[in-house]
């Protein structure tokens, strides 16, 4: 707690997990080579004394991370930490600060197993905070403004960055460095936040939140769920590989409309022969991978990824087997969510 606290206000707990918004460089014009994860999550508060006027704010640091690093591990203990928060009724809303590299993966994560309708806002930025310009600053004021809006409630993970309000579900990184990565291509970002104040255009008519059916609270691990990449020339090597790794789903970055190379084929069939559930995904990263499309899914018995990108894919598949190994079933989730 930084200032007095404010009945008219709304309680907002920032939950600061590192990345590049805590990350700090040798200098103002340092915006690459700098170092993640380094300032505390009372700086970084402090550092934006505006949100102190908007919320009443206290702050935790979950861990102090670079988000290339975040592991299943730190979602579970997250997501339990967020449903507890969430579950008091002097939390209006959460903040979580995060590195941008895997910033929509925990974002989605969470949009599966939150279960609350209080906002939930993951943030970050592209430039350190020693930085010119920092953007760290703006998107902190702009997070703490939605996730202390009623009007942000009920509409599943948010994310706020560079004055936009992104849905978990659609958003991906989409520029290694630029302040404006976070877009949801075809599909549209939802909203703006212009003074401080969220305005909302659409929404993701898919199951989140309180409406879907994964309980993290009594899991201690996921299962293993890997990514495959499909290229020109690639052959079975990584699948194989994965497979003898002990993973109990894959999914298969296909190319184009979630095409499976012949190269491949064989050793994605061997691994739904051994039980590995088979999701085809398709790494071009808009539109839809359609059922017994590229691919017979029927006669294979694999499953198609939709919409969602191979890293948020994985996500889905790990939640979902910790409920079942039918494919008809798991193929049902990745219509509803
Ligand atoms: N902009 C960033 O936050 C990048 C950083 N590597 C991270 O994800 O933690």
């Amino acid at each position: 707690q930084i200032a007095a606290h404010s009945a008219k206000l709304p309680n907002v707990t920032i939950l600061a997990t590192g990345g590049t918004i805590a990350g700090t460089g040798a200098s103002s014009t340092t915006t690459v080579g700098y170092t993640a994860a380094t300032v505390g999550v009372q700086s970084l508060i402090q550092a934006v004394p505006e949100i102190a006027r908007v919320a009443n704010i206290t702050g935790e640091q979950v861990f102090q991370i670079a988000s290339e690093n975040m592991g299943n591990e730190h979602w579970l203990q997250l997501a339990k930490r967020v449903n507890v928060l969430l579950g008091q009724a002097n939390v209006d809303g959460i903040v979580i600060t995060h590195g941008t590299d895997t910033l929509e993966e925990t974002a989605y994560f969470l949009n599966l197993v939150v279960k609350s309708k209080k906002p939930v806002v993951v943030v970050g930025s592209m430039r350190p905070s020693t930085a010119l310009s920092a953007d760290g600053p703006i998107n902190l004021y702009n997070a703490v403004n939605l996730a202390g809006s009623p009007s942000a409630a009920g509409k599943g993970v948010l994310v706020a960055m560079n004055d936009q309000i992104h849905a978990a579900r659609d958003v991906t990184k989409a520029s290694t460095t630029t302040t404006d990565t976070f877009r949801a291509a075809e599909l549209g970002m939802v909203g703006y936040i212009q003074g401080g104040k969220p305005y909302f255009y659409r929404e993701v008519t898919r199951k989140h939140t309180v409406d879907t059916e994964f309980d993290v609270s009594k899991l201690d691990a996921l299962p293993q769920v890997d990514v495959a990449y499909a290229y020109a020339n690639v052959g079975d090597v990584a699948v194989k590989a994965l497979v003898a790794a002990g993973a109990k789903g894959l999914v298969h970055a296909g190319v184009g409309n979630g095409s499976l190379p012949a190269r491949t084929r064989p050793a994605l069939i061997a691994a739904r022969e051994k039980g590995v559930v088979v999701v085809r995904s398709s790494r071009v990263g808009q539109g839809i991978v359609a059922r017994n499309g590229e691919a017979n899914d029927d006669q294979l018995d694999f499953v198609a990824a939709d919409t969602l990108s191979p890293q948020k894919a994985r996500i889905l598949l790990m939640l979902a087997l910790t409920k079942t190994s039918d494919t008809k079933d798991i193929q049902r989730m990745f219509y509803t969510y």
